[in-house]
């Protein structure tokens, strides 16, 4: 099935902040048809990449990356906000487009050598995607692929890594 997923997803101006459109996925989530389309398509690029492990970042990281990691019957490693793992972590910082925060893996999440695929729904600055590939590295795995439901070019996120191998659904003209 072919699906035009920017038909479903919603843009709401000034949201959190003034002068942010806020691209919402939530019309996908709650269609199974439309939910489990996009979870195939990245889960097939994940595929073609090679990936051992998805690697997602809380909390829409976890809504589009753990069926992806059970439709390829492969783990999922949770990157979360601070404080919430209860083992010992590794920790990254980043800057995003309303904001700042902190991400953290358990130190003993990814085994070294292991590719990875990070999932997520939108790319905007990639100052998320930066962190979790930071974590994922310093652990000695290797990210072999990232993928978005929605890339923001403007943004110009892809362009932070040109050596990593990046997947998205739909651009999005706009901040
Ligand atoms: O490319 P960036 O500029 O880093 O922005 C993209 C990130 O921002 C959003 O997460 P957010 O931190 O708002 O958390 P949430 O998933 O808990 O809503 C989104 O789900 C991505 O993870
Ligand atoms: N414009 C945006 N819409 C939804 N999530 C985001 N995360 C960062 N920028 C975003």
């Amino acid at each position: 099935m072919s699906v035009d997923f920017k038909k479903y997803i919603a843009s709401v101006q000034n949201f959190p902040n003034e002068g942010i459109v806020f691209r919402d996925i939530t019309p996908i989530l709650q269609d199974g048809k439309l939910y489990r389309a996009a979870t195939h398509e990245l889960a097939e690029y994940a595929k073609s990449r090679g990936a051992e492990v998805i690697v997602g970042p809380e909390a829409r990281g976890f809504i589009v990356g753990c069926p992806v990691a059970t439709e390829l019957g492969l783990g999922f490693v949770p990157a979360r906000k601070p404080g919430k793992l209860p083992r010992e972590t590794e920790k990254a910082s980043y800057d995003l487009e309303y904001g700042s925060n902190s991400l953290e893996m358990h130190k003993d999440a990814i085994k070294p050598g292991q590719k990875v695929v990070i999932c997520d729904d939108l790319m905007a600055t990639a100052g998320t995607l930066h962190a979790t590939k930071e974590l994922v590295e310093r652990m000695g795995g290797e990210v072999v692929g990232a993928a978005f439901y929605i890339e923001l070019p403007d943004l110009k996120g892809r362009e932070k890594f040109p050596d990593t191998d990046i997947f998205s659904l739909v651009q999005m003209e706009g901040a």
